[in-house]
């Protein structure tokens, strides 16, 4: 049984980072972790959800997940983020979110949380590591411990081999063009496994 809580936040528009972070979910799960799935308040106008069909499925699909607040970042003692790449970055709606914890930051309160990134791109180079890493650069201001899952698993090589997080190609329809469940599962492992090795040395 893990003493860790896990917060996984994600920003998807059309599916493929909420998937993601639900296999994260069960794999946490079954490692006995507390683990809220939250997600990055939509910002979007509706006009332009509107009309995106997929997009505006997806935001139906998913409306009753809970936005991610502050004091989820508080309560956890990981994190795992999950975005598409715009243009090699983080979407606005998780930056927006960042953005707003630099309260929490000033307190210290962002120290030796234990992080991790995904994320996905409509290409195979599409941006996918440039994203994660722009995720881990805000988080090593936090004062965070990066839970990168470098090739520690031979699961890493056949799921693309991106050692800083897992990443996916998706198509215009939708369709993951990689088979990168378990190096989800595994990186969700991974980093409750570093989160419980930081509990028991501070708590
Ligand atoms: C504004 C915008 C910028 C994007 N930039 C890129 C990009 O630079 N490279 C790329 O391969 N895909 C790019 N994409 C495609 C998204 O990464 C892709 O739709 C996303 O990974 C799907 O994730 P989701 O289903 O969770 O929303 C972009 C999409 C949008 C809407």
């Amino acid at each position: 049984m893990s003493n860790v809580k896990l917060a996984i936040i994600y920003y998807s528009s059309t599916g493929t980072n909420y998937k993601l972070a639900k296999w994260a979910e069960a794999a946490a799960q079954e490692a006995g972790a507390e683990v809220k799935v939250l997600k990055a308040e939509e910002t979007a106008p509706q006009q332009a959800i509107a009309a995106n069909p997929a997009w505006k499925e997806h935001y139906e699909e998913t409306k009753d997940v809970p936005n991610v607040t502050l004091h989820d970042l508080e309560w956890a003692d990981a994190y795992i983020f999950s975005t598409p790449t715009r243009y090699g970055s983080a979407p606005a709606q998780i930056r927006a979110f960042m953005d707003t914890t630099g309260g929490l930051w000033f307190n210290g309160k962002l120290v030796n949380k234990v992080v991790s990134a995904m994320s996905s791109a409509q290409n195979p180079h599409g941006g996918q590591e440039a994203t994660i890493l722009s995720l881990y650069t805000s988080m090593m201001h936090w004062g965070a411990i990066i839970a990168a899952p470098g090739y520690s698993d031979p699961v890493t090589f056949s799921s693309g081999g991106n050692p800083y997080g897992t990443s996916v190609t998706v198509d215009q329809d939708g369709n993951m063009l990689e088979d990168v469940e378990e190096a989800v599962k595994h990186q969700a492992r991974r980093t409750i496994e570093i989160a419980q090795m930081v509990n028991n040395g501070t708590k």
